[in-house]
């Protein structure tokens, strides 16, 4: 198995607490409360602005003019497709584009940013893979596997159009470049330098749970 497809099982639990994280099951059952998702999209609205960012510097450190091209597409993609599921849910919800960029971010989506951000501005392109990687990599997996447990998701689920967009291969071919790049990468790193590329990639994904969390319990704070 490559170095990043380790990666994955390393994050074992938490990557499957995240999965089991009632927010995500009621949305794959279309139970879950329209207040709980207004409040996640405009924090992961807010979020994925910050999230586009970590791309740019991507780019900038990046010496291989091929994955240039592939961070500088990411944050487009991040910024005109992903962003538009929100921007339509938004529309559901009767939220302008100006509430969502006012909106506050919460404590832990600050400091999940913040730390994506200090190791995309600190770090080096390997370690900038790490840091997102969890995001695009869980959220693909999440999605996928949620159509299967419940079944090619109905109409009437509210969610699905967020399902739906998560789970295709649009968005999975969208980071496929992750799993090579980062091998390349990390190639020749000695087990120190690999242990550093685990922990960041392990950080992110339980920002990722508290992420999930905050959402469900719509905490702004501690
Ligand atoms: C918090 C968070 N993590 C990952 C993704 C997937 O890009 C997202 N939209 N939001």
């Amino acid at each position: 198995m490559s170095f990043s497809n380790t990666l994955k099982e390393k994050a074992g639990k938490v990557w499957e607490d995240c999965y089991e994280h009632p927010f995500l099951q009621e949305l794959g059952k279309g139970t879950l409360e329209k207040e709980k998702f207004k409040f996640y999209l405009l924090q992961d609205y807010r979020y994925l602005i910050e999230y586009a960012k970590v791309f740019a510097a991507g780019s900038i450190k990046c010496d291989e003019e091929k994955y240039m091209t592939k961070f500088s597409g990411v944050q487009h993609n991040i910024l005109y497709d992903e962003m538009d599921i929100h921007r339509k849910y938004m529309a559901d919800f009767g939220i302008t584009e100006k509430e969502a960029e006012d909106t506050v971010q919460s404590l832990f989506s600050k400091a999940y940013t913040s730390n994506m951000l200090a190791t995309a501005y600190s770090g080096t392109t390997a370690d900038i893979i790490a840091v997102v990687f969890p995001c695009a990599w869980s959220y693909h997996d999440y999605a996928k596997r949620l159509k299967q447990s419940y079944g090619d998701i109905p109409e009437d689920n509210f969610y699905k159009k967020w399902i739906d967009t998560y789970a295709s291969e649009e968005f999975g071919e969208s980071f496929s470049w992750f799993y090579e790049y980062l091998d390349l990468l990390c190639e020749n790193k000695t087990e120190k330098e690999l242990k550093k590329i685990e922990d960041i990639f392990r950080t992110s994904i339980e920002f990722e749970f508290l992420f999930w969390d905050m959402a469900y319990r719509m905490k702004m704070s501690y």
